[in-house]
Order: C-alpha cells, then sequence, then structure tokens
C-alpha cells in the first residue's frame, strides 16, 4: 500500500532528556516557574529534539501553494488569480513570510503544487505540480486517490530536506484562495461542529459571506457524508494539495524526530487530520498562535492545543509561526546560559 507511512508512529518523546531540562530548570537563579511558559517550552523541546540543552536556531519554513474548485462558490474576499501571483511573490522576496523568513535567518522553502493562473518557472520555487487546482468539493471529491498520494509525499520531502538540513524546528505554511473554506470543512467533519460555528472571514468577508460560505460548507458535508468516517477520506473529499502537503510534512517531521511549530487556522486544520490520521502525531507538535479566525479557537481545543502567542493575526503562509520563533529561541538561550544556583553562588529558596 503506497500510504502505509502514513500511519507508522511518531518518533516517541526523549523523556530523559526533558526530565534533565525539567531539572536544569529547577537550577537556574530564579524563582521556579518565574519565566512561565519560556520554561515550559524549553523542556517540551529538549523532549521533541532528545537533548537537555534544545535550540530554536536552524528553522525550515515550507510553503505549499495551490488553488481551490471550490472557490468558483464565491467564497473568499480575493480572486482566484491571487494564489498564482502570490507564488511570484513569493519568488521575489515580498511576501510576508519571504520578509520574516530573512528576518529570522531561516531556510525557506516555497513548493508550488498547481494554480489556474500558473507564473511560471522560479530557480527557488520548487514546482511540484499536480493540476491547476483540486475539484470543487461541494459536488465531488477534491482529489482522487493519486493526487492525496502525490501531495502526502511533497510534504514528507520538505521534512526530509529539513532533516538533511539538520534543522531545529520546522514550520508549514500555505497559500491558496479559498482555502480557509477547506479547512473549515475538513475541521467540521474531524470534530463534529457545524459550518456556522466554524466558518470565518478569511481575506475579509462580511456576515453574508461568511453565511454563504457556511452554506457550501453545509452542503458539501452533506454530499460527502457517508464516506467521512475516515480521516484520510476526509483529507481527500474536502482537503487541498497545499493541506495535504502540510499533513504529510507534520506526519513525517513527527516520524523523523523533528520539531513541528504549527501556525493558524489552515496548519492547525491539517495537524488536526494528521493527529486523526495519525495519534502519534500529537505530543510532536508546537501551536504557535490563536488566530483571528472565527474556528480556530474550536479548533485548537479539538487538539488540546495552548498556542504561544495571541496577536489577532490571521494570515497563514506560516507568518504566526514564524512570528513566534524568536520566543522559541529567546526560551531557548536563557535555559542554555543562566547560571544556576551554585555557579553563581546564589542562595536558593528557604
Ligand atoms: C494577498 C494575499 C496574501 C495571502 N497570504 C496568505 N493568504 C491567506 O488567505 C487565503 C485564505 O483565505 P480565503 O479562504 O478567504 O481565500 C490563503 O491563501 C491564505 O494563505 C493570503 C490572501 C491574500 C489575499
Ligand atoms: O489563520 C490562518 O491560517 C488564516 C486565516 C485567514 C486567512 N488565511 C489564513
Amino acid at each position: 500500500m503506497p500510504l502505509d507511512w502514513i500511519r507508522q508512529s511518531a518518533k516517541p518523546i526523549d523523556t530523559a532528556a526533558r526530565d534533565a531540562a525539567a531539572a536544569r530548570q529547577a537550577q537556574l537563579t530564579k524563582p521556579p516557574g518565574s519565566l512561565g511558559r519560556l520554561e515550559a517550552l524549553a523542556i517540551a523541546l529538549a523532549g521533541l529534539q532528545g537533548r537537555e540543552r534544545p535550540s530554536a536556531g536552524r528553522v525550515q519554513i515550507s510553503v505549499y501553494a495551490a488553488d481551490h474548485g471550490v472557490a468558483v462558490e464565491g467564497v473568499s474576499a480575493f480572486p482566484q488569480a491571487v494564489t498564482g501571483e502570490m507564488v511570484r511573490n513569493f519568488a521575489n522576496g515580498g511576501a510576508a513570510i519571504s520578509v520574516l523568513a530573512r528576518a529570522l535567518d531561516a531556510q525557506l522553502e516555497v513548493i508550488h503544487l498547481g494554480t489556474v493562473n500558473d507564473p511560471g518557472r522560479y530557480p527557488n520555487v520548487t514546482r511540484d505540480w499536480i493540476a491547476p487546482s483540486t475539484a470543487n468539493f461541494r459536488h465531488q471529491p477534491a482529489m482522487d486517490a493519486a493526487q492525496l498520494d502525490h501531495a502526502l509525499r511533497c510534504g514528507r520531502h520538505s521534512a526530509r530536506n529539513a532533516a538533511q538540513a539538520g534543522a531545529d524546528l520546522f514550520v508549514g505554511g500555505e497559500m491558496g484562495i479559498a482555502n480557509t473554506t477547506s479547512a473549515t470543512a475538513l475541521a467540521c467533519a474531524l470534530t463534529g461542529a457545524t459550518p456556522l460555528e466554524l466558518a470565518g472571514a478569511g481575506t475579509g468577508l462580511d456576515a453574508a459571506g461568511i453565511r454563504h460560505k457556511a452554506d457550501v460548507v453545509a452542503h458539501a458535508l452533506a454530499f460527502h457524508r457517508a464516506a467521512l468516517g475516515d480521516p484520510l477520506e476526509a483529507l481527500q473529499r474536502l482537503g487541498g494539495f497545499e493541506i495535504a502537503a502540510l499533513v504529510g510534512a507534520f506526519v513525517a517531521c513527527a516520524q523523523i524526530g523533528i520539531a513541528v511549530l504549527v501556525d493558524g487556522f489552515i496548519a492547525s486544520a491539517a495537524a488536526l487530520a494528521a493527529c486523526a490520521i495519525n495519534p502519534s502525531v500529537r505530543e510532536r507538535l508546537l501551536f504557535a498562535h490563536r488566530s483571528a479566525e472565527a474556528g480556530h479557537q474550536r479548533v485548537l481545543d479539538a487538539l488540546s492545543a495552548q498556542p504561544i502567542l495571541d496577536l489577532r493575526m490571521r494570515l497563514g503562509e506560516g507568518s504566526g509561526a514564524a512570528t513566534a520563533v524568536p520566543l522559541l529561541r529567546l526560551a531557548c538561550t536563557l535555559h542554555a546560559q543562566m547560571a544556576t544556583f551554585a555557579e553563581a553562588g546564589v542562595s536558593e529558596k528557604a
């Protein structure tokens, strides 16, 4: 079976490294717990990376771009041509994630999986073409089995690239007009929430637009209902190429043992699918931020995830995850460089 790999277990957390990091935190010259979540993040990263002193220095950001057939239903505030235009903007270094990646000195990989408006070839964009877009999932499965397999393996390839580059941390991003509709449908199928509970403004729909989007999702869920019990089938029917690539990347990173920092609503819907397909993935994911997209909190709740930041961001591209990287770096630097009570000759708690 070509998809057998997706269900193979994630690398177990290194509890010895995590416990050693927790013991070190207790020795550092501060009241225990006073660095709050920075302590917990350093300890969690130690378990994920298998070393007492973890690092967030080397970061790989992989951004997947693809179009969605459901865009014809008028579910986005922006035209579909923007997906291909943004691929060109990524290539030219002008997108938000381009700027963030440069500022973080992160490795940025852009993978073009297919757009209706083809911007052409660029040396710094990987072309891994599946089709100009998914099919409109209101009336038919978004992908066939071969397309799903292709997209999942594309994500696994990024995880392997990250491993080869010695990445400490993987960030997955996406670009695809109408992909909040796809993420909403997928999240409804996986959580049992209603379309009205999860549908949000995306790129800027008004209240009537959000009701229409929820209606499109409701029709799609009714059409596919009999097949949605299997999360892989739900992903094939309701997902997008870029969302499936994120699923493949998250699962493969978890299997290889690369820590994953999950972005906003769309990346979290992909994380939800990854964990539904392969529950062992969950303990290898960190959640960067709470998006302003209406349904994100419900998706985070379904994952029992506590995001690091809440900056009212709602962009995607991996931008929220990239924004959390400096805090992870500070958490690691404090953990590695603070003096212990013994080293500094400071008296411990009475
Ligand atoms: C210029 C521009 C840049 C973006 N970068 C990410 N998105 C985000 O918005 C899209 C999803 O929203 P919806 O479902 O409403 O279409 C995705 O491409 C997502 O990555 C963008 C959207 C636009 C317009
Ligand atoms: O949170 C996200 O990922 C998001 C929200 C709105 C539009 N695009 C992405």
